[in-house]
Order: C-alpha cells, then sequence, then structure tokens
C-alpha cells in the first residue's frame, strides 16, 4: 500500500517536473531572440524575481560585473533590461535617446486614477516635453539675476538651523526635520510659502509623501492583480488611498494660491505656470493646462523631498564615520569664509573640498540606485543585442558608482578622487547621481544649490558627533527607490565661534 502511494507521488513528481519544463520550453521558445544574457531560466510567471534574495541591490551590481554592458531579467510579467557601463548609458540614452526615453504607462494607480500620466515624471511625448520644457524654465527664472532660489534656500536653512540649535548638542532624529525643511524649499518655490515644522497637516503631509514614495516600489508594481486580495495584504488599496491624499493637499494649494490672487507676484511656480499657460493658449498650442499643473506639482515635491534631504542625511552620517574629514571642512570654511557671515551661494567656487566631499558622498551612497524606470518605446538594439518594443529599461547608475575599472577603489570614502593636484575639482561623467541623456533630473541645479548652502551652513555652526563616540550608527541602506539611511541619532554640537 505505501509503496502505491510512495510511487503516485513520485509519478506526480515527473509529471510536474516535465510539465514545468515543458512551460518553461514554451516560454523560451516565444522569447525573442539575441537579448542580452540573464542569470539562469526565468520560472513561469514569477521570472528571475526568486533570484532577487533579500538584498536586490547588491545582485544588480553583481550581476553588472559578470554580464557587462547590459543584462535582463524577467520581472514577472515584465522584461526589464538593466544598462550597467558608460558605453552602454550613452548609446542608450543619448544616441537613441528617441527609443528609450519613455516612461511605462502601467501602474496599479492608474486603474483607480484619471490623469496619472500628466506631468512631468510619468509623461512621454510632446505632454512631457511641454511640461519639462515650461517647467525647467521656470525653474532658471527663478535662479537668476538676484537668484531668488538661493534666497528661499538661505532663509529656509536658518529656521532648520534654529530648529537644530534647540537640541543643544544631546543625541536625536533629525532625518524628519530634515525632511520638512528641505520639503519647505519646494514648498515656497511652489506656492511662495512655508509651513511650520510643528503644524500637524504638514506633518501628516510629509508623513504621506514618505510612505508613498516607499509603497510605490512593491511587489505590486509586477502584480497590479494582487491589489484585490483582501485585508489590503500588499497595501495597494493604502497606496491609492495616500495618492488621493496627495492630490487633495495639491488642489487645495493650488485653490489658495489662487484665492491669495497675486497674480502679478511671479515668485512662485503656480502664478509662472498659469502665466505660461494663458500665453500658450494664444499661440494656439494645448498642453499647459491645470491637470498637467497638478500633477507636475505632486512631481516635484515628490522627486524634489526625500532625495536631497536622504543625501543631507548621508553626507551627515559620513561625517561621524570619518571624523577627519569634517574637520578638513571646517578650516576650509573657516579659511575662505570665516564664521562672522553665513555661506552664500557665490562662496561655491572657493569650497572646493566640501564640493568634493558632496560628490563622493553622492557616488558612495548612489541614492537613486536604479534611477527612474524607462520605457523602450521601439524595437532597437544595444550593445549588440535585440531590445525588443515594451521592455522596461533600468539605468544601474549603481553599477557605474560601484565600479572598479572607473574608481579603482570604489569602496573607499575618499572625496580626494574629485580633486587634482591644485585643489581644483575634477569633473567625471561617471559621477551620475541624477541620471543621464533627455530625462536626467529636472532639479539637478536646484538640488545641487541645495546641499551646497545647507551643507556649508551646517558644518560653520555644527561640529556632528554620534550620540556616544563607542557607537557609530552603521552606513546601512534601506531599499527602495531612494535608498536612505537606517534612521540613526546624531548630536549637533554648536561650535564656539
Ligand atoms: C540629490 C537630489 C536628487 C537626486 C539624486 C535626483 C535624482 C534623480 C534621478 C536619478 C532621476 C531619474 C532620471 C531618469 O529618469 O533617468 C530624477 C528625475 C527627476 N527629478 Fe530628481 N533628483 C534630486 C533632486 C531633485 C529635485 C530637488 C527636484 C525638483 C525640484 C527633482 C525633480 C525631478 C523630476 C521632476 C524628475 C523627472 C524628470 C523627467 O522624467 O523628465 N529632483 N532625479
Amino acid at each position: 500500500m505505501i509503496e502505491a502511494i510512495l510511487s503516485y507521488f513520485e509519478i506526480s513528481a515527473i509529471l510536474a517536473a516535465v510539465l514545468l519544463l515543458l512551460v518553461t520550453f514554451y516560454i523560451r521558445s516565444r522569447q525573442p531572440k539575441n537579448l542580452p544574457p540573464s542569470p539562469g531560466a526565468a520560472l513561469p510567471l514569477i521570472g528571475h524575481l526568486h533570484l532577487l534574495g533579500k538584498n536586490p541591490r547588491r545582485k544588480f551590481k553583481q550581476w553588472a560585473q559578470e554580464y557587462g554592458d547590459v543584462f535582463t531579467l524577467q520581472m514577472g510579467p515584465q522584461r526589464t533590461i538593466f544598462v550597467n557601463t558608460l558605453e552602454a548609458m550613452k548609446e542608450a540614452f543619448i544616441k537613441k535617446a528617441d527609443f528609450f526615453s519613455d516612461r511605462s504607462q502601467n501602474s496599479i494607480v492608474s486603474h483607480h486614477a484619471s490623469n496619472v500620466f500628466n506631468g512631468i515624471i510619468s509623461s512621454s511625448g510632446s505632454n512631457w516635453k511641454a511640461q519639462r520644457t515650461t517647467s525647467l524654465a521656470i525653474l532658471r527664472n527663478f535662479g537668476m539675476g538676484k537668484n531668488m532660489l538661493a534666497e528661499k534656500i538661505l532663509e529656509e536653512v536658518s529656521f532648520y538651523t534654529k530648529e537644530l540649535t534647540k537640541t543643544k548638542g544631546k543625541p536625536c532624529d533629525i532625518h524628519n526635520l530634515t525632511n520638512m525643511s528641505i520639503s519647505n524649499v519646494i514648498s515656497s518655490i511652489i506656492f511662495g510659502k512655508r509651513f511650520e515644522f510643528n503644524d500637524p497637516k504638514f506633518i501628516k503631509q510629509i508623513e504621506m509623501f514618505n510612505d508613498l514614495v516607499k509603497l510605490s516600489t512593491g511587489v505590486l508594481v509586477f502584480f497590479p492583480s494582487l491589489y484585490y486580495l483582501p485585508f489590503d495584504l500588499f497595501k495597494g488599496k493604502k497606496l491609492v488611498q495616500l495618492y488621493f491624499a496627495m492630490r487633495d493637499f495639491t488642489d487645495e494649494m493650488i485653490n489658495e494660491v489662487k484665492n491669495r490672487n497675486d497674480s502679478g507676484n511671479l515668485d512662485n511656480y503656480i502664478v509662472a505656470y498659469i502665466e505660461e499657460m494663458e500665453k500658450e493658449k494664444q499661440s494656439g498650442q494645448h498642453y499647459l493646462d491645470e491637470l498637467n499643473l497638478a500633477r507636475n506639482i505632486d512631481n516635484l515635491f515628490v522627486a524634489g523631498t526625500e532625495t536631497t534631504s536622504t543625501t543631507i542625511m548621508w553626507c551627515l552620517l559620513y561625517m561621524l564615520h570619518y571624523p577627519e574629514v569634517q574637520q578638513k571642512v571646517y578650516k576650509e570654511i573657516v579659511e575662505q569664509i570665516g564664521t562672522e557671515r553665513p555661506p552664500n551661494i557665490t562662496d561655491k567656487s572657493n569650497l572646493k573640498y566640501l564640493t568634493a566631499v558632496i560628490m563622493e558622498v553622492q557616488r558612495k551612497a548612489s541614492i537613486v540606485p536604479l534611477s527612474v524606470p524607462h520605457l523602450c518605446n521601439k524595437d532597437t538594439t544595444l550593445a549588440g543585442y535585440n531590445i525588443p518594443k515594451g521592455t522596461i529599461v533600468m539605468p544601474n547608475l549603481d553599477a557605474i558608482h560601484s565600479s572598479k575599472e572607473i574608481w579603482g577603489d570604489p569602496e573607499n570614502f575618499r572625496p580626494e578622487r574629485f580633486l587634482d593636484d591644485k585643489g581644483n575639482i575634477i569633473k567625471r561623467e561617471e559621477l551620475m547621481p541624477f541620471s543621464i541623456g533627455r530625462r536626467i533630473c529636472l532639479g539637478e541645479s536646484l538640488a545641487k544649490m541645495e546641499l551646497f548652502l545647507y551643507l556649508s551652513t551646517l558644518f560653520q555652526k555644527f561640529e556632528f558627533l554620534p550620540a556616544s563616540p563607542d557607537n557609530v550608527p552603521p552606513l546601512q541602506d534601506t531599499w527602495g527607490l531612494v535608498a536612505a539611511p537606517e534612521h540613526f541619532e546624531i548630536r549637533c554640537v554648536e561650535r564656539e565661534n
């Protein structure tokens, strides 16, 4: 009897194995030929997802080393390629930018909300171009002449450092405060106003933005139907709810700015965009409208807050690990600016060591490791392989930033790699925290200005120390679209000037 049951199980197992082989063979036979290599066979349904393990970031870097220019992963139903070398990045995002610069129109939120693909980040084609060009022009305009951007940043920096002073050098987690302060910079650019750090509405809003960024990278990206499982197991319903809450906040703020009735005052994005909208109407075009305005605002908040504040937090964490670097930064500030006046944007060209430190933090932390996914919109080739239309394309910035061939000693934190013998900055095209090509970060100039003004002021005013000398928090990142350090406590000790 037992033997009969055993042989029944054996036959079932053999049949299941044969079935699996046949399905795998069938899937393979339907795959287009000459795709970039993959690390092993894709399983039915999940593809290569089972190979990612607990630390996908490390795997993506490892496969980049193994396969070079480009590799393919089947992420559930979605064919995805990873672009890993400078040459392949240039080929895809510069030479063949017409084919590799779109975004996928597949998002769980789009099943529940309309107009998700308006705005800058998620749109493609002519609408994307119009939103991007207009937004860039507005930001550029703000950064010219008396440089309103720098003024807005410096005003916010002073509120931020006042708050840090209140901590009196005691250990505290300044992650949320930093996030709120950077969000206030965006807020004063877009709405022409900042929020108090203890404003409950603002605190809730920031929490929502952060949760939204975190939830947008979950497993639902590959399997949207998991949304319909009971108990919101994969937080799909929460994601949609947060998305609508963000929209409500944006609509409320747009109305507030409109009701202020200061249309002559072009010092905020909303008024400037509406003015461009009117001009466009007269020229007979139709891309600038209220729907795009609202989504542009969501985009600028989401893209411009967590990224910059995370870079600041990484920089502070690196300074806890390398106190001699922090000391050298302070020495440079004292020599070039002194301690009587706060730094301003014209000091940037004189603070070369600090600039190199920021560059090295951006390389080492590589906070947007896989950039934002692009979409291939036409059958084409890359690095000699076929890339079919509809493939998702990941710029593997992390692989570039950690390449031994490029940096020699990528594992070391060494700001000097960006300085020549005379102490001048060496610009390296391989440093690409803002990505490359047509989709390169729209806020790059603003972010660089923020990083310089925040960090120069911080290092002039404070010495940053670990909560206790024998307990320096680890350089440990968390997984997500933005790789933030784990929350840590820090002491902000005011310098005696
Ligand atoms: C240190 C700070 C920042 C980093 C590291 C960063 C990085 C990036 C990266 C990697 C991308 C994706 C590019 C691609 O698709 O290949 C991106 C896109 C974008 N970023 Fe940033 N960013 C930062 C700050 C900002 C700021 C301050 C703003 C705005 C105020 C901003 C607005 C945007 C927008 C709108 C896009 C979408 C561009 C498009 O799709 O055309 N970013 N950023």
